[in-house]
Parts: C-alpha cells; structure tokens; sequence
C-alpha cells in the first residue's frame, strides 16, 4: 500500500462518518458548503473527502493527485473534516470498490456516502451501483439545475421506495441500506469545471 504523507484516518466502531469522494480538480467552496451542511444534516460526526484517482467515467484525466491533496487540505480547517487520498492507498477506482474496502476495514463504523444530485442522475451508470446502495445510506445534497432531473433519475425511481423524507435526514445514517435522501438547502453553483474554465484550463492542465 502507497503512504500519502498525513493520510492516517482514525474511526471508531459507531461513528457516523459521511464519504465525498470527488475529483476535487480543483477543490472549491461549494465542496465546503456541502460538507458543512451534509455533516449538520445527516448528523454526521466526520466526513471524509476521498480525492480520487480519477472519476472512471470522466474522458480526461484530473490533475496530479499530491496536487489535488494538498490544495483541499489548505482550504480545509473544520477538524470534523479528513482529506484523504486513501483510493490511491487502496488502489480502488470504483466506488462500489472502495466502500467495500472501507467497510472491511472499520467494521462497525456508520458510513454514508454522500453526492451532488447531479451525480444521482447517472448514478444508475456506475459500477454495481445497486450494490453501493445496498451497502451503505446516500446523502444527495442538491445542486442547482440538476434536482427535477436527479428525483427523475432511473436510480431514484428504482430506489424510491428506500427514500426517506427530507425531515428525517437526520436519521440517515443510522438507517439500514438500501435508504437515501435528498436534502435541499441553501445551493451554490459553485463547480470545479467553471474554475477551470475560467483559468481557461484542460482537466488535468496546471498552470
Ligand atoms: N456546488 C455543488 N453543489 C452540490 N454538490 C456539489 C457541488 N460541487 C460539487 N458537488 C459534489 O461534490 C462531489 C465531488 O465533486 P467534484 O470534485 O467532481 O467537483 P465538481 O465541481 O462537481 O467538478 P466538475 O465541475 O469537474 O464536475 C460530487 O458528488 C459533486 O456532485
Ligand atoms: O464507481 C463508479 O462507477 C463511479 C463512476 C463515477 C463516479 N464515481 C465516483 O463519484 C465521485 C464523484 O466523481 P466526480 O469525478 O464527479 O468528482 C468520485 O468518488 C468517483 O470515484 C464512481
């Protein structure tokens, strides 16, 4: 396994620790909006950004990983929050992968993985997603323009049954998977690929 250097993670059996895993390319305060808001709404007592190697789906490679880390990491100072890189440790690209991974590791722990809706909406694309939600409850944290059609989505009409209202997002975590909730709070637009755009910037470019 690959140290990333300050990566030790530290949970303990009955933690409710939420998992944004993300390209973080580059990381942004829309990143930190939805930590801070998913952490106060799901109940969560430590979330962890997992910077990935890369999205599988994505065409284009994402920045260098050290990079990534080490820009998230100086935007981040709520200790409740970890940086890591612990997909590249792992070497788990897919998500269905990773949480397995996880799971294994801190058996007891109550994880959530938590994603922008605009990610629900092509989540029925990922890897054995049936098996993501059946591991572990989903936090969908709104985002601007993409909420009719993320509450549309084939995933969300398959798993609506497991849907739990907005007002009982606080219980989220301690729900047995298959469950899932969508929260709308205050959005931001922010996003990664704007910040790039207006860098007029590739995926991956430095500069
Ligand atoms: N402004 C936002 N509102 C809600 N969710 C967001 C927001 N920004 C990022 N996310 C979510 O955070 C996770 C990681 O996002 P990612 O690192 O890909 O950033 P991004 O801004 O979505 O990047 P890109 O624009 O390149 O797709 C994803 O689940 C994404 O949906
Ligand atoms: O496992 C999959 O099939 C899969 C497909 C697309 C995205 N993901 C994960 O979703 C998270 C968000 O990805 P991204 O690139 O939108 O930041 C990140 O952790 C990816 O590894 C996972």
């Amino acid at each position: 396994m690959r140290a990333v250097a300050g990566d030790t993670l530290i949970a303990l059996p009955g933690q409710r620790i939420g998992l944004l895993g993300g390209s973080f390319d580059p990381p942004h305060a829309g990143h930190l909006h939805i930590t801070e808001m998913a952490l106060r709404r799901f109940r969560l007592d430590r979330l962890w950004w997992l910077v990935s190697p890369g999205n599988p789906l994505k065409p284009h490679g994402p920045a260098p990983l050290a990079d990534r880390i080490a820009s998230a990491r100086a935007l981040v100072h709520d200790p409740r929050i970890r940086v890591t890189g612990i997909e590249a440790q792992l070497g788990t690209r897919w998500t269905a992968d990773t949480i397995a991974a996880l799971r294994a590791r801190w058996p007891g722990v109550r994880f959530v993985w938590l994603m922008g809706s605009d990610n629900l909406i092509q989540f029925s694309r990922w890897d054995r997603w049936r098996g993501i939600a059946a591991q572990v409850p989903i936090g969908v944290i709104a985002r601007p323009g993409t909420r009719t059609q993320a509450r549309t989505s084939r995933a969300a009409r398959i798993m609506w049954g497991a849907r739990l209202p907005e007002s009982r997002a606080g219980l989220l975590a301690d729900a047995p998977a298959p469950a899932w909730v969508m929260i709308n709070g205050p959005m931001t637009a922010l996003s990664s690929s704007a910040i790039r755009a207006a860098r007029n910037l590739a995926p991956g470019s430095r500069g």
